[in-house]
């Protein structure tokens, strides 16, 4: 029941948005409803961008936070200031801790990032029942009514706050949902400030701003997914280019590596190709290795990832495939063939194979580096043929 209505919010998420972000698939939009299915590439650079806005922001208040007691002892009397001024050092600290707790930001997880977040929120949160709490014992008249109603507007500013990170929808509903509750809990309370006519118009203009900051949010999203596709793919063989492709290749080998499943590295450099160029013209070199790329695609695994390494080489990463799976599906490509020359003659490859585990690699870069040397020896062999861990496949 659950996962049958589920589906059916998916495909009326997926029919909304297609007509206002035209240029996203359909999985891109997928994207921006949830985060369960995002791409690693994608993960990361989320992370590092949630996290460093939560640094930002946490500095910021950790500054400003106590800098606002001037105003709070310059305003009240003692037996207000006091318990305001202390609220605003522990939330001070707690800001604080936060800033120093993402000094290394490079390996935080995506969990770690929602921790940042979440704690960056609960403690205006918290700061906003206990401030109101406290403030709700006294009787406020002129300008101390008016701060005090100025309190009241914390919530408003962190739900607005909300905009700046790229959340998904479900993301922002849930990271708002303690700041709404806050709200209810501080109406419930029968603080004097908050009567309910005004109650109920301020929870509404809350989730109006609750909207509007998600929707900005889903913008954000949906600009960075564009913009990470854009640069993961090599624009004219559709391949993953060099950056993404290290990025890749890095996971797969820390998953191959905890897993004990093999991992395979194929690196295949075409032969002659600069003969393609000098004899027929560089759009001609282009459409032979778009076609090569084209036809490895074609005959390998969808899980297999295709990255154009260099000019004429291309790297494939193949998770959960041994030396001699490998070996077969490389002979396999061989078969099919990577396309034709201008002149009709076969486009052919200098080949290297290499494996995780029955090579002992402790690094993707070993492992590359090891594809790298026995695609050297399939080219100084004759070219035309593998060069892998198990044996050599020539012509
Ligand atoms: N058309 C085209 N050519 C490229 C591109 N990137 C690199 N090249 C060319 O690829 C050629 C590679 O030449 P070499 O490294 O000498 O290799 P090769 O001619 O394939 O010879 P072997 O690898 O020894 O078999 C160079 O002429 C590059 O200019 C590209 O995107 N398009």
């Amino acid at each position: 029941m659950l996962t049958k209505l589920r589906s059916q919010f998916s495909r009326l998420w997926l029919k909304t948005w297609s007509l206002v972000f035209t240029e996203m698939s359909a999985q891109e939009i997928i994207w921006l409803l949830r985060p369960g299915s995002h791409i690693s590439l994608l993960s990361t650079r989320r992370v590092s961008m949630i996290v460093s806005r939560v640094r930002l922001i946490a500095i910021l208040f950790a500054i400003l936070t106590p800098l606002w007691s001037l105003l709070d002892i310059w305003a009240f009397p003692p037996e207000i200031w006091h318990g305001l001024v202390a609220m605003r050092l522990i939330a001070t600290a707690g800001f604080a801790a936060l800033v120093l707790s993402l000094r290394k930001a490079d390996d935080i997880s995506p969990l770690g990032a929602y921790r940042a977040l979440g704690f960056l929120l609960l403690i205006p949160t918290a700061f906003f029942l206990f401030s109101y709490l406290h403030m709700s014992q006294f009787n406020l008249h002129g300008l101390q009514e008016a701060f005090g109603v100025g309190y009241a507007y914390l919530p408003f500013v962190m739900l607005a706050g909300l905009s700046v990170f790229p959340l998904t929808a479900v993301e922002s509903m849930g990271f708002a949902a303690p700041m709404l509750l806050a709200q209810v809990a501080a109406a419930i309370l029968k603080l004097p400030i908050l009567d309910w006519p005004t109650f109920a118009a301020s929870f509404w203009l809350l989730m109006l701003i609750t909207a509007v900051s998600a929707l900005a949010g889903l913008s954000q999203l949906a600009f960075m997914i564009v913009l990470v596709r854009e640069a993961m793919r090599d624009g004219m063989t559709g391949c993953f280019s060099h950056t993404s492709g290290a990025e890749l290749l890095d996971l797969q080998f820390i998953i191959s590596s905890r897993s004990g499943n093999p991992l395979s590295l194929v690196f295949l450099d075409l032969d002659h190709f600069k003969r393609v160029n000098d004899e027929f013209g560089h759009d001609a070199g282009d459409r032979v290795l778009t076609n090569a790329a084209e036809a490895i695609r074609g005959s390998v695994r969808t899980g297999d990832i295709l990255v154009r390494w260099g000019g004429e080489e291309f790297v494939l990463i193949m998770p959960n495939t041994d030396a001699r799976q490998a070996t077969v599906a490389i002979e396999r490509v061989r078969k099919a063939g990577l396309g034709n020359r201008p002149d009709g003659t076969p486009v052919t490859a200098s080949i290297g194979i290499a494996e995780r585990m029955v090579d002992a690699r402790e690094s993707w870069r070993q492992l590359m580096e090891m594809a790298d040397t026995r695609m050297y020896e399939a080219k100084k062999g004759g070219r035309d043929r593998i060069v892998g861990p198990l044996a050599t496949a020539g012509q």
